[in-house]
């Protein structure tokens, strides 16, 4: 759907030249939702704008549905960009136009005539759930109310691509929610391909099927959620995955903890469909093993879940070897926890 080649970005400045974007290779399926997460930056804005030409690439390639955008030209451009819809973090309304005029803006410009745009915003209000604020200014709605105006506006040329820049970041959380689980109903309903910017992990792990993690304008990681959240190879990835379930330091947490007279203390890393099973209890109804389990964390992603728990595993030398086995075979990492 989206395929990003060699794709680069430099600003001149005055003094110096910003490598903003370098050498991004990225593939984004239809239907996906797709997040890409950095530090302030990173270059997630440009990268983004420049997958509707907001931004025109210094070199590389930008294809959608098939087409090369940076070798298209007016209006080929103009029709190219009406599949491409776009929200942002302030939202981008105009202040003196009602909702019902925001929504028809695009479809003005469009030269939808006026029966087929009354019915359009008609269904797009539906859609984003704001019946009964139709003739109410950006500045009397909250929020969320806005970014709802945004991404009926985004929507009102049926895109086939939405682009999302820091859309929630400038909401309170249970607003935030609310706007993600519309932008996936949309993404269910209407088989949009979303990409989606943003700073915070649980905004890609409540939504995203795939992430890549961005460093210093280039993309250092990148795959479904639920492996890049169980095995970050990168530290700023690391960094992340941190934020939502790992400890803040891995040696903290083994920290206090005396070692056991008799068997191992053992993290275990649950992913996907063990994470949601009974494999403890299982365990100690199998092995002649007492587990203790000392402390644990589960996050919850669109794709499964996954988390890590801190165990003790009591037992003779060789119980514990087979506890070991039986978790292996059950598809839960475990891996010994030294502490001295
Ligand atoms: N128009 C511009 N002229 C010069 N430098 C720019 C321009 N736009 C962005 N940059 C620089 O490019 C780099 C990437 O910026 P970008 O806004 O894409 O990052 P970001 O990851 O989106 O961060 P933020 O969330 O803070 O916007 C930064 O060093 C920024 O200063």
């Amino acid at each position: 759907m989206i395929r990003l080649k060699q794709l680069e970005k430099v600003f001149q400045t005055k003094t110096q030249n910003v490598a903003a974007v370098q050498n991004v290779e990225l593939s984004i399926e239809e239907g996906e939702i797709f997040g890409i997460i950095g530090y302030s930056g990173a270059g997630k804005s440009t990268l983004v704008r420049m997958l509707n030409m907001l931004e025109p690439p210094t070199s590389g390639s930008v294809e959608v549905s098939g087409q090369d955008l940076t070798k298209l030209r007016g209006q080929k451009l103009r029709e190219a960009r009406q599949d491409i819809g776009m929200i942002f973090q302030h939202f981008n309304l105009l202040w003196s136009r009602t909702v019902a005029e925001n929504i028809a803006f695009p479809l003005e410009v469009a030269g939808v005539d006026k029966a087929e745009r009354e019915t359009r915003v008609h269904e797009l209000v539906g859609l984003v759930g704001l019946e009964g604020r139709e003739s109410a200014y950006p500045s009397q709605l909250s929020g969320g109310q806005k970014q709802r105006v945004g991404i009926a506006r985004a929507l009102a040329n049926r895109p086939k691509v939405l682009l999302c820049d820091e859309a929630t970041s400038a909401l309170d959380p249970e607003t935030t929610d609310s706007i993600l689980q519309l932008i996936t109903n949309i993404n269910q309903e209407l088989g949009l391909t979303v990409v989606m910017i943003t700073h915070e992990m649980h905004v890609i792990r409540k939504v995203c099927h795939k992430v890549a993690v961005m460093e210093n304008g280039g993309v250092v990681e990148q795959g479904p959620v639920l492996d890049v959240f169980q095995r970050p190879q990168q530290e700023v990835t690391k960094g992340f995955v941190k934020q939502i379930a790992a400890p803040d330091d891995e040696q903290a947490e083994a920290e206090g903890i005396a070692p056991p007279e008799r068997g191992q203390l053992a993290r275990l890393s649950f992913v996907g469909a063990s994470a949601g099973e009974p494999v403890v209890s299982r365990l100690i109804r199998t092995v002649e093993v007492d587990v203790n389990i000392l402390q644990g964390r589960l996050a919850t992603t669109v794709e499964g879940s996954y988390g890590t728990m801190l165990v003790h595993i009591d037992g003779t030398a060789k119980a514990v070897e087979e506890a070991f086995q039986y978790l292996e075979k059950a598809g839960v990492e475990a891996e010994v926890v030294r502490v001295d």
